[in-house]
Parts: structure tokens; C-alpha cells; sequence
């Protein structure tokens, strides 16, 4: 129904859509009190005497939607979205930073014949994680964001946004479009690496497809995003680093604007930078207000470093995600893809890293979660565990080492499976402790503490490990959740135009 139709005034900024989800009691007004996390909720199961439910309610001050619940004082929330390895996560934050509401779903296995649908189990995670934000501070979400796998890469139709080849994941790897991508980029370029956004556009170029005229490339947060902001083509200066965009200058070099796939390449704007409205589809199915701007993301583990809020050179974050993903804040911008070294941009500083494979999904394939606690709790941290594995999950490394063909090491494996655990805690330890001292010895940075993100910053034991491995400062970051940096960004891009770095 027409919002005009409903109300006698226009639409006002406070105008939001309210249908008739599930949790809505039309005609009733009871109030019932939630706790997520650290934080009180004012869950109304509210219904706002407003004519049929089904349609738009509008309010002409914040007041009188503050009186109908949801957050008490009525300010602005942000929505950050992480689409991790495993499974996707959202934050609701206030002006303040505070968390108001949180959430996480596994990336339900949606099958295309033998294979993983991926577009189609991370669209079904989108939308169910947004119908599991709190119905009453919906209303008040200002601004979303969203952060993905880092050259996670999709090509789709450039006028419906499907998919034309299945998403090219972060670690997968393309080595038969090197030779090319090499022959092209500067020695040793960020691209120059088998997993990297160029050699997966490279490599769907020379396959024998079609329709090439009609297709454009985005990475997953991109695509993800425009299914909230409708306008296909737009990207971030982080999510678009590794298929060749360079954030110095802001804009694709030359040697890469002159390739015949360059026309597929997205447009680019700073992380958490406004692309347009939310959808009016998905505002009146969720109920976030009119006024609800969609905002450029950035990757997983910048998200995890924004979230810990590291805001001087020397400060580092590593993510224990399935993956080992680092990231140094230096002054200096350093890159070799010889051993998978890439520097990002953050405002006016550099993220200097890269990401093995080494870390949590190799513990995933051998412990679960309550192995993982038991057995730790049985380690000396103090002691040096001589077992010396390179855990990967599969062949294949991206960092320290740049090694498509590195065999995972985990033999001999001990009688005691603490012994093991502590073992396997200890090598990837060393290997983050070979990448910090690698990126001092390419230039950047010196590392003088390191915080920690992801699964693994829960295990305590194994801080003490890496703190004695590193022979640094190591501890768990605050807010180790990356879908904490994208409401962040999200924030940002709601603020008024300004200057302020990101990570202020
Ligand atoms: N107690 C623990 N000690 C070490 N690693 C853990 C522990 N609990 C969970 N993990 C690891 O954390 C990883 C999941 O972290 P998460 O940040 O959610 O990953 P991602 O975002 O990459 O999907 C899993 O691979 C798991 O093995
Ligand atoms: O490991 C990964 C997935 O979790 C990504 O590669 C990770 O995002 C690192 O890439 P970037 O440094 O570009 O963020």
C-alpha cells in the first residue's frame, strides 16, 4: 500500500517500514526484556496503531518512535556483517560503540549438483541473519556494512547480478593464469600470486565462455552488498587490492586498464563509503527505516583489525580464523608476492600482511571446539613443544610463503593428543613469529604487540604460546569479532563527510 495512502503526511526521515513479520502481535502492546551479550534490550513485541500492519508506519519525531520501544534512547544503530570462512556474523552497534545486539549462522550447505551453491548459501545467510536482528531496533538501523573473504571473486551479469561461474573462493588458486598475469603486472605485484583476484578473472577469461559482454567481476561483499544497495559494480580499495587496484593512487594502473577484461572491473571507493539507500524491497521486508544508506565493506581480517581498534604504527592484529590472517600497521608500504606480502590501505597508514593457510581450519579437521578447550587446558604453555609440524589443511600456502605446492606437515603425531595439540599450537606460532619478522626484514614497520581476532582468540594457552614464541606483547583484542570492524565502517559512512581516519 502507498505510503500517502496510509498517513496524510509524506514520508518523514523517521518514516520506516513496518509489514507483518512473524514477531509482530497486531493490536497488542506487551513488552518483554532481552539480554544479548552485555547488553538490555527492549524487545516490544510491539504493534503501532497504525491502520492495517501491513503497509508503512510513519512517525514525525524520534521521540515517538523512541515511546514505542526498541533502543531506549532512541539514537542511531549500524549493522556490520562478517562473512568469514566458516559462517557469517553481524554486530548492531550504538553511536557509542556499544554493542546492542549480536548474531552468527553457519553457511547452510545449499548443494548445485555435487558442489557447494556458494551465491546461493551466502544470499540465504544474508537475509536470515538480517530477519534475526531484533525486529525493534530495525528502525533505527542507519547505515550497513558488510565485510567478506578476501578475493573471494564472482563473475556475474552485469544487468541482473547472477552468477555466471561458480564464486571462486579465497584460497583457491588459478596457477594457470600466472604466466599471464606475470607477464603484465610490475615483478612480484601483489596479483602475482595463483590465489589472487587477477589469475581467477584470467583464468574465467580464457575459458571458453560465451557470454563475456554482458559480465563483470565482484568480490563477495560487493555482491553481497548490492543485494541490499541494488547498484552492481561497486567495490572497496581493500576488497580491489588483489586484482589489481592500487590505493595509492586510487585507480587501476595503467598496465591493467589496458587488458581486453578491464570494462569488467568494478568501480572503487574508500571502506565504508555511502553507495545509496537500502532497497525499498528489503526495507519494507525488514523494516529499516527509508533513510537507511548501504555502505562499501572492506575484507575479514581488516574488519577484525578495525574492530580491535590498533591505532598506532608497530600495533598488530592477527585473526586465528580457519585461516592465519596478519596484519601490521606501518608507516611504510611493503609488497612481494614471492612470499605472499601485500600492504592494504587504511586511511593514511598501511596494513602490512598476508594470509597463510595454516591456522584454524587444520585444528577444525582434527579437534572439536570442546576437544580444542580440554586439551589446552593440559598444556604447559611454558614448556617448548619439540614437535616441529607446518599444519595446512590441504596443499598449498599463500604466506609466509608464497607455495601452491606446500604438503601439509603433521607427523609424527604423538601418543597424547595434548602433546599433539600443543605441537600443532607451538608451529603455527613459529609461523606467525617467521611472517612478523619477515615484513620488519621487507621494510615495515617493526611489530612491538600483537592482538588477537577469530576463534582461536579464545584460547588462552595459546596466547601464552605465541607471546613466548613471539617474544612480544599478546593478547586477546577487546572486540575480537570482524563483524564488530564493519559496523564500525558502517558508522563511518553515516557520519558527515570528514577526514577522521577510520580507526579513531
Ligand atoms: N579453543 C580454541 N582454540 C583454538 N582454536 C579454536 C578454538 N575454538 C575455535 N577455534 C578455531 O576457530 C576457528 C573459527 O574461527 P572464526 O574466526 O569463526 O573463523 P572464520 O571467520 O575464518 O570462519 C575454527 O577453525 C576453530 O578451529
Ligand atoms: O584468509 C582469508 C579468509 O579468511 C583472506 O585471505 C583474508 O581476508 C586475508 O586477506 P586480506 O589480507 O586481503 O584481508
Amino acid at each position: 500500500m502507498p505510503i500517502a495512502s496510509l498517513h496524510s503526511w509524506p514520508p518523514h526521515k523517521h518514516s520506516f517500514f513496518v509489514t507483518q513479520p512473524s514477531k509482530f502481535n497486531p493490536g497488542s502492546y506487551s513488552r518483554s526484556r532481552n539480554y544479548v551479550g552485555r547488553t538490555r534490550i527492549l524487545r516490544d513485541n510491539l504493534s503501532i496503531k497504525c491502520g492495517r500492519m501491513v503497509g508503512v508506519c510513519a512517525f514525525d519525531d524520534r521521540k515517538q518512535l523512541g515511546e514505542f520501544g526498541g533502543v531506549q534512547d532512541g539514537g542511531e544503530l549500524y549493522l556490520g556483517m562478517d562473512f568469514g570462512t566458516s559462517g557469517a556474523r553481524y554486530a548492531v552497534i550504538d553511536e557509542r560503540k556499544r554493542v546492542r545486539a549480536e548474531g552468527k549462522m553457519e553457511y547452510p550447505q545449499l548443494m548445485n549438483g555435487n558442489a557447494v551453491d556458494w551465491a546461493s548459501s551466502w544470499r540465504t545467510t544474508l537475509f536470515s541473519l538480517l530477519e534475526d536482528v531484533p525486529a525493534s531496533l530495525r528502525p533505527f538501523i542507519s547505515s550497513i556494512s558488510i565485510d567478506g573473504t578476501s578475493a573471494t571473486t564472482m563473475i556475474v551479469d552485469s544487468k541482473t547480478g547472477e552468477p555466471l561461474h561458480k564464486p571462486f573462493l579465497y584460497n583457491e588458486s588459478c596457477p594457470d593464469a600466472l604466466p599471464l598475469v606475470k607477464s603484465i603486472a610490475p615483478a612480484n605485484h601483489t596479483v602475482c600470486s595463483g590465489s589472487s583476484t587477477l589469475c581467477k578473472l584470467v583464468h574465467w577469461w580464457n575459458l571458453n565462455e560465451s557470454n563475456k559482454e554482458s559480465a563483470i567481476l565482484l568480490h563477495q561483499a560487493d555482491w553481497l552488498l548490492w543485494l541490499l544497495h541494488g547498484k552492481l559494480g561497486v567495490s572497496d580499495y581493500n576488497n580491489a587490492l588483489k586484482v589489481g587496484y592500487d590505493p595509492e593512487v586510487d585507480s587501476y594502473p595503467k598496465w591493467l586498464a589496458s587488458q581486453p577484461y578491464a570494462y569488467m572491473l568494478p568501480s572503487v571507493q574508500a571502506p565504508g563509503s555511502s553507495v545509496g539507500s537500502i532497497k525499498e524491497d528489503v526495507g519494507v521486508q525488514f523494516g529499516f527505516p527509508k533513510y537507511c544508506i548501504v555502505c562499501t565493506g572492506t575484507t575479514d581480517s581488516i574488519a577484525a583489525f578495525l574492530a580491535a581498534n590498533a591505532t598506532q604504527p608497530g600495533k598488530a592484529v592477527t585473526s586465528l580464523g580457519s585461516t592465519l590472517a596478519v596484519k601490521l600497521l606501518s608507516t611504510s608500504r611493503v609488497e612481494d608476492a614471492r612470499y605472499g606480502v601485500y600492504s592494504h590501505r587504511l586511511d593514511d597508514k598501511w596494513l602490512v600482511g598476508g594470509a597463510s593457510n595454516t591456522g584454524g581450519a587444520v585444528l577444525r579437521q582434527l579437534f572439536t571446539d570442546e576437544q580444542l578447550n580440554e586439551l589446552s587446558e593440559k598444556i604447559n604453555h611454558m614448556e617448548s613443544s619439540p614437535l616441529d609440524y607446518y599444519p595446512l589443511p590441504a596443499v598449498g600456502e599463500r604466506f609466509p610463503a608464497a607455495d601452491p605446492n606446500m604438503e601439509p606437515r603433521l607427523h609424527p603425531r604423538p601418543e597424547c593428543d595434548a602433546d599433539y595439540l600443543h605441537g600443532i599450537l607451538e608451529s603455527i606460532a613459529r609461523i606467525e613469529a617467521k611472517a612478523y619478522w619477515l615484513l620488519k626484514d621487507l621494510g615495515a614497520t617493526e611489530v612491538d604487540e600483537v592482538f588477537t581476532a577469530g576463534g582461536g582468540a579464545k584460547n588462552e594457552k595459546w596466547i601464552k604460546i605465541r607471546e613466548r614464541v613471539l617474544g612480544l606483547p599478546v593478547s586477546r583484542a577487546i572486540q575480537t569479532e570482524a563483524a564488530f570492524g564493519a559496523a564500525l565502517l558502517a558508522l563511518k559512512g553515516a557520519q558527515p563527510k570528514s577526514s577522521l581516519p577510520l580507526n579513531t
